[in-house]
């Protein structure tokens, strides 16, 4: 028996292990067993906590600086390079487990170090220059009227943001396929749907939902929170600077923040363990 926890954050939940030494390496069929909420534990993903020397080929990719790894996986057993819920919900089973000092935090990620900080009621986390690219694919899910042009956005994983009528027509929205995109995107695409809410003083506001890419419809997505508010940003003409993105599992806030290599995002929210135990499926 392997000893497990679950975690959320507004609402993303993720089964997660403690590997430091990186002996698991949970095959495709039992991430996808792990995930299922059925048969298994449940969650969107999987989260591995290794410690980096334990995986030279990140340890080499990353150029050290980081002692722990966050190996995320989708419920369907891919892998993906980052996920901005998961790394607040991997700084707080690190904290829990006492294996670091959470205060101020670096993660190797496949998607470069984060760095993490602990904030009242939660962590916020710099998940790097977000890059908004070229190219508009026409975006069609089950309940959407009409065709829409996508914005594509480079989080570090890959996202598609569409712009939605109304809360009514959000609503009506059946993400229980995934939205077809054209051209489609090798590989899969994280697809979030935003209706902006206005901008309160100088906070901007959007309200979302998300299909994401080797998961399906989940309650909240932290790239796809950061890729929505840069999408509703841009089109706003470049401003404002912070956003408040409202999702079916809660709330988080983005904020942009100008470095040398380009905008970066902190993305702040929630994280908790919620459940102990141990599983039978490793
Ligand atoms: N829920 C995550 C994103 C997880 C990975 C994503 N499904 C992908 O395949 O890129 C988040 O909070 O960012």
């Amino acid at each position: 028996m392997v000893a497990f926890a679950k975690g959320q954050g507004t609402g993303n939940d993720f089964v997660l292990l403690v590997d430091p030494a990186g002996e698991l390496s949970p095959t495709p069929e039992q991430v996808v067993a792990l995930c299922d909420r059925r048969f298994g534990i449940g969650g969107d993903g999987l989260i591995v906590a290794t410690r980096t020397e334990a995986m030279p080929e990140h340890e080499r990719a990353l150029g050290g600086g980081a002692e722990w790894f966050m190996d995320y996986r989708n419920a369907d057993g891919s892998v993906a390079e980052m996920c901005g819920n998961g790394i607040r919900v991997f700084a707080r089973l690190l904290e829990q487990e006492g294996l670091a000092d959470v205060t101020d935090l670096q993660v190797g990620t496949r998607a470069g170090i984060k760095h993490v900080r602990a904030v009242d009621g939660g962590f916020s986390a710099d998940l790097g220059a977000v890059r908004l690219e070229d190219g508009e694919p026409l975006v069609r899910a089950a309940g959407l009227p009409v065709a829409r042009p996508g914005q594509r956005v480079d989080v570090g994983n890959p996202h598609v943001v569409v712009a939605i009528a109304d809360d009514a027509e959000l609503a009506a929205l059946d993400l229980h396929t995934a939205p077809e995109l054209e051209p489609a995107t090798p590989g899969g695409v994280n697809v979030e749907l935003v209706v902006p809410q206005g901008i309160a003083g100088d906070e901007g506001r959007i309200r979302m939902r998300v299909h994401e890419r080797g998961s399906g419809e989940t309650l909240s997505c932290g790239t796809g929170a950061v890729a929505a508010a840069f999408a509703t940003r841009h089109w706003a003409g470049g401003a404002p600077n912070r956003w408040r993105v409202e999702v079916p599992g809660g709330v988080v806030h983005v904020d942009v923040d100008q470095q040398a290599d380009g905008e970066h995002a902190w993305l702040t929210g929630p994280a908790e363990i919620v459940y102990r135990g141990e599983t039978a499926i490793l």
